[in-house]
């Protein structure tokens, strides 16, 4: 039995994000859709969770008329809009003692979700799981996808604030680069190579999921961001950090991912430190690929959401 330090009980909020603005692939915004009608909050409720979940939120009302550019930056005002509005939820919910589960969408709403969380717990640890950094910045970014961006807006270093856009300015970039580590990276932009480096950020790619194994790369990522196992955890979890075999719809697939056990063991052994308080599973995208691609992704993302509440097998 797992004690749950920062949660009143087993109390879980859901935040469903249908929202695909931080990239241009139509469909991402049917994840949390998708996992809801394949039956995800039975499930948890079955696990002996309280699920708080009155429907997904309206986020295309936050759509402005014209969004144009800024630099680089796609729909800067309508993801600044969205994710303002997310962190608000994920703050709400973990005010009232809730675990924050948000359903993504596109990983631009980590803006909002580890916003939301660091706002209620400064101290809080992330622990990013994904193939992509996701810490370009409005410069070094050659997509211009905000999904690509997210960390970067939010690590409190000087020299990054410095490039933010002043669309952002409720953003408070509070996540010390000693509280975050990576795990599941393998196509890193050099730009980002450099910013991970520049701040001495701990990434557990691939190769070192290969070199140690699982259990001790999940021991180390611990160690580095949370050595006393006595600070809250914020988990973002990119399905695309699944190899494309095991994840196959979702935007930005890369070769060589995790294994089906490899993600699930990840969420199982951050739900047992009891200390996770949010909980991001993002970038599912029904309208890629065939049905059965489909069927496996979805289903992928509400078993990797179950594990991080505390389904095993015994
Ligand atoms: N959340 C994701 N899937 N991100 C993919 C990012 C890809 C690329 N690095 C970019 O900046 O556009
Ligand atoms: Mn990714
Ligand atoms: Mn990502």
């Amino acid at each position: 039995m797992t004690t749950y330090k920062y949660l009143k009980g087993k109390n879980v909020g859901i935040i469903g994000c249908p929202f695909s603005g931080g990239q241009p692939k139509e469909g991402v915004d049917e994840g949390p859709i998708k996992m809801v009608e394949y039956g995800l909050i039975d499930q948890i409720l079955e696990m002996g969770w309280n699920v708080e979940f009155d429907g997904h939120r309206k986020l295309t009302d936050l759509k402005p008329a014209d969004d144009p550019n800024i630099g680089r930056l796609k729909k800067p005002r309508y993801v600044s809009r969205v994710t303002k509005a997310v962190a608000d939820a994920v703050e709400s919910n973990l005010r009232r003692g809730q675990l924050a589960l948000t359903l993504g969408g596109d990983h631009s709403l980590a803006l909002g979700t580890v916003s939301g969380t660091l706002s209620v717990y400064p101290e809080a640890c992330l622990i990013w799981i994904d193939a992509h950094a996701d810490i370009n910045t409005p410069d070094t970014t050659e997509s211009g996808n905000l999904h690509g961006c997210p960390v970067s807006f939010l690590l409190a270093v000087d020299d990054l604030i410095q490039k933010r856009v002043s669309e952002f300015s409720w953003l408070k970039p509070r996540l010390r680069p000693d509280k975050l580590v990576y795990i599941g990276l393998r196509d890193v932009d050099p730009p980002e190579k450099e910013i991970l480096k520049k701040y001495g950020i701990k990434a557990f790619s691939m190769y070192h999921v290969d070199k140690y194994g699982i259990g001790k790369v999940v021991e180390m990522a611990l160690d580095a961001v949370n050595p006393k196992r006595d600070l809250p955890i914020h988990l973002s979890f990119d399905v695309d950090a699944l190899d494309p075999t095991v994840a196959p719809s979702t935007g930005t697939p890369v070769r060589g991912g995790l294994t089906f056990r490899e993600g699930h063991y990840i969420c199982e052994a951050i739900h047992e430190t009891g200390l996770l308080v949010s909980v991001d599973l993002m970038e599912v995208n029904p309208s890629l690929e065939d049905e059965v691609s489909v069927f496996e992704t979805v289903t992928v993302g509400c078993s990797l959401v179950r594990c991080c509440l505390g389904e095993t097998l015994l």
